[in-house]
């Protein structure tokens, strides 16, 4: 536990002046599902039609922050909730600078969520579930980790030998094994494009 630190507070420069310099409402867009359910391709998309519109965007994925400030985690119980600790606080920093932020995590527990949710407050956290079921991310192996996994060549895999809670009230829901790709992500531009638009105080 931090002891003796004193955190700067800059009242001039404040999130909302940067979200005016940006032309924008910031937030946190987190998305959860399991692996191969369509997180990081609805991520990337996403990132992409909102910078097409005018939008500063950061997108944060686990593979990504497992490659660099979270490569010392493994797939433990506490292993995943420090590498969401440490991916909900790096998300708020970007928030706070005004960006459309965009966390793509397996997620897999309403504990770890709920600690993302407090970390980055619950007002600028949409939690979107990237729902697919265990079958149909097998079936899809977009990286061969079912194949390892279901052999027991990996273990701790999230969905078999490890647990994965369905979110029970996310903000929305996308069945990726019902609808294609383009059907996805109208839908979330649908929910996140009214929420990040600027409309000028007073
Ligand atoms: N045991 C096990 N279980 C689940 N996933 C595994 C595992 N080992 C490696 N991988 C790869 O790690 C990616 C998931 O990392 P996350 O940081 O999103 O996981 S978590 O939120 O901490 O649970 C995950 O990426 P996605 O497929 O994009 O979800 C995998 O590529
Ligand atoms: N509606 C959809 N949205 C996103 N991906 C989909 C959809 N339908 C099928 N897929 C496929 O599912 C796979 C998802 O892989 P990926 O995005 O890497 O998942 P994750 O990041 O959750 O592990 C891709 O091969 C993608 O083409």
């Amino acid at each position: 536990m931090a002891e003796n630190i004193h955190p700067i507070f800059d009242s001039t420069l404040t999130r909302a002046s940067k979200e005016e310099l940006l032309r924008q409402r910031a937030i946190v867009v987190w998305m959860v599902g399991l692996s191969g359910s369509g997180k990081s391709t609805l991520a990337k998309g996403l990132e992409l039609a909102l910078h097409q519109r005018g939008h500063l965007t950061q997108l944060l994925d686990g593979d990504n922050l497992r490659s660099g400030i979270n490569n010392n985690l493994g797939f433990s119980d506490a292993d995943r909730l420090e590498n969401i600790r440490r991916s909900a606080e790096t998300a708020k920093l970007f928030l706070n600078a005004g960006l459309v932020t965009i966390c793509s995590l397996i997620s897999p527990t309403a504990e770890i969520r709920n600690m993302a949710k407090n970390i980055i407050g619950e007002a600028d956290f949409y939690e979107v579930y990237i729902n697919a079921p265990f079958e149909v991310c097998a079936q899809r192996d977009v990286k061969g980790l079912y194949k390892k996994a279901l052999n027991g060549e990996i273990k701790n895999f999230t969905g078999l030998d490890a647990p994965f809670e369905e979110p029970q009230n996310p903000d929305l829901e996308i069945r990726t094994d019902q609808e294609d790709y383009a059907v996805s992500l109208q839908k979330l531009l649908d929910a996140i494009v009214p929420r990040i638009t600027f409309a000028a105080l007073g």
